[in-house]
């Protein structure tokens, strides 16, 4: 499981400016979609090797009465569910009451918990930071997060014990590889043959309310008891094996838990982090929406993580019995407006509560898997590159023509597609993203976002035309090609 990084401090210690060097690397693909702003609380960090999610706990000011009340209450569940705490002092305004109350409240919760000390530049860093040992929670860690110091080194270091668990090292090495076999025909088909018997892992999300656990349980068919009495962590989605027409499925059911007490009727508790974690873990996604709602901040929110960490996805606008059709009719505007920028999203309008249009979503989810976990081979990628290449040419840079050379595949969930030419880091964003649209057509891929990347480089087997590879050159080729990615490691 993907481990979860809470950044918690007093304000102005720093905490955005970590935030934002730690999940910037990903902005690129959220810069993909036009109609998504960040999230400033969540991202997911690629940072060496490692992968996880940072969430930025906001600032809290421990120096009010009551710390424990004071704190907002999403940033104590943060808190509760981060598997590491960053706890950020500033090095140069030295330690203060605020941090002596956090560092209390962290000290009681028993978290896993590393103080850093931010802010060190051009300062005596070694005496500045000697007093917030003082905070009793061991070794403090120097940085500047401005600057990027000893940003990657933290995080190593906290992160390690978590790596070790998931079979990562330090340098990425063990971490799991993204297929980036390059196929022929018929070991893409075979292979095609192979992953038809995996279970699809699809994660049911959506904000709190919006009928996620009513559609859980008319999927499985029954009243299935929701986890009353059970001790109850929100952080944990429950895993639903489930066979459909001859396809195997996990539901992940992120749905909040509820947990009845004779004293207390109902407590729910919606847990965000939860969320993200079945995103990272599911290969499609199911959003649900609240017809009678509209499209929320936070199911944009929700969309934007699912995107960016390129999830399959379906969308579902649940409770659509009942309404009026001129509401239908806003609801369907509204949607066009403010989700065309995902128009490879299927939009299913059903109703959990009397089972209409449930059926139908899982050919949209078996359809987005299908897409999203095809493999091609190589010549077919190419072939459509060159296709592509007499449409549109590739426009002149300093004088010269931008040549596009082979293509062939860097992953799947999300369908990733690797071009290698020359001068291809010059080439605009409207051709990269006419590649992209002309591959998503091409190869009918639907439900999944896909992703184009470009590579600096020739192709050893220039002047060979791929069309007209046999079996075997093709062959000879790929033996080739992994013998200079061997070599280049
Ligand atoms: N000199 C120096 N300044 C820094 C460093 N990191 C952050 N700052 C500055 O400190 C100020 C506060 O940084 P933020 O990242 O906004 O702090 P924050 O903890 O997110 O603050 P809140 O949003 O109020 O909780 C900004 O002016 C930053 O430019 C650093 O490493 N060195
Ligand atoms: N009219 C109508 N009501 C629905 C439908 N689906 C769910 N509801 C109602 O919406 C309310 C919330 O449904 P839940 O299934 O508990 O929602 P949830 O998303 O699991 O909520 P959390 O557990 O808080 O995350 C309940 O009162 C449901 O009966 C629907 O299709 N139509």
């Amino acid at each position: 499981m993907i481990p979860v990084v809470a950044l918690v401090g007093r304000p102005n210690v720093g905490k955005s400016t970590l935030f934002n060097r730690l999940t910037r690397t990903r902005d690129a693909l959220v810069a993909d979609y036009p109609g998504l702003t960040r999230d400033r609380k969540y991202g997911r960090a690629h940072l060496s090797g490692y992968e996880f999610i940072v969430v930025d706990t906001g600032g809290i000011d421990g120096t009010e009465e009551g710390i424990e009340t004071r704190m907002a209450e999403q940033s104590l569940a943060a808190i509760e569910e981060a598997d590491v705490v960053l706890f950020l002092t500033d090095a140069r305004a030295g330690l203060t009451a605020a941090d002596e109350a956090i560092a209390e409240h962290l000290r009681r919760r028993e978290k896993t918990t590393f103080v850093v000390a931010n802010k060190v530049d051009g300062i005596d860093a070694d005496s500045a930071c000697g007093e917030f040992w003082a905070l009793g929670l061991g070794e403090v860690y120097q940085m500047a997060a401005a600057q990027g110091r000893g940003v990657t080194n933290m995080i190593e270091y906290a992160l390690t014990p978590y790596a070790e668990a998931m079979g990562l090292t330090r340098d990425g090495e063990g971490e799991e590889e993204a297929d980036e076999r390059q196929y022929t025909e018929e070991e893409a088909e075979a292979e095609q043959q192979r992953l038809q018997d995996l279970p699809i892992k699809l994660a049911i999300i959506g904000k709190p309310n919006v009928g996620k656990s009513t559609l859980t349980n008319r999927i499985l068919g029954e009243e299935r008891v929701v986890v009353y009495d059970e001790p109850g962590t929100t952080r944990d989605s429950i895993y639903i094996p489930l066979e459909r027409d001859g396809q195997e499925y996990v539901i992940i059911d992120t749905a909040g838990v509820r947990r009845r007490s004779k004293v207390h009727e109902t407590v729910e508790k919606f847990s965000v982090i939860k969320t993200l974690k079945a995103v990272e873990d599911a290969n499609v996604v199911l959003l649900v929406v609240d017809a009678r709602e509209g499209i929320a901040e936070q199911d944009l929110g929700l969309l934007g993580f699912a995107l960016n960490v390129g999830r399959a996805l379906v969308i579902a606008v649940n409770k659509w019995d009942g309404i009026d059709q001129d509401v239908k009719e806003r609801v369907k505007s509204e949607l066009d407006r403010r989700l065309g920028f995902i128009d490879f999203a299927r939009i299913h309008f059903i109703s959990a509560l009397h089972g209409t249009g449930v059926g139908h979503l899982f050919e949209s989810v078996e359809e987005a898997y299908e897409s999203a976990t095809r493999r091609v081979s190589t010549s077919m990628l190419t072939r459509i590159m060159q296709m592509a290449q007499d449409d549109h040419q590739p426009p002149l840079v300093n004088g010269r023509r931008v040549k596009l050379k082979y293509a062939h595949a860097g992953g799947y969930n999300p369908p990733i597609v690797v071009i290698h030419g020359n001068q291809v880091k010059k080439l605009p964003d409207s051709y990269k993203r006419f590649m992209m649209n002309y591959y998503r057509r091409s190869l009918k891929v639907m439900g999944t976002p896909i992703q184009v990347r470009f590579q600096e480089g020739g192709n050893p087997f220039e002047g060979l035309n791929t069309k007209k590879l046999t079996v075997s050159q093709e062959r000879r080729r790929k033996r080739m090609m992994s013998h200079i990615k061997d070599k280049k490691k």
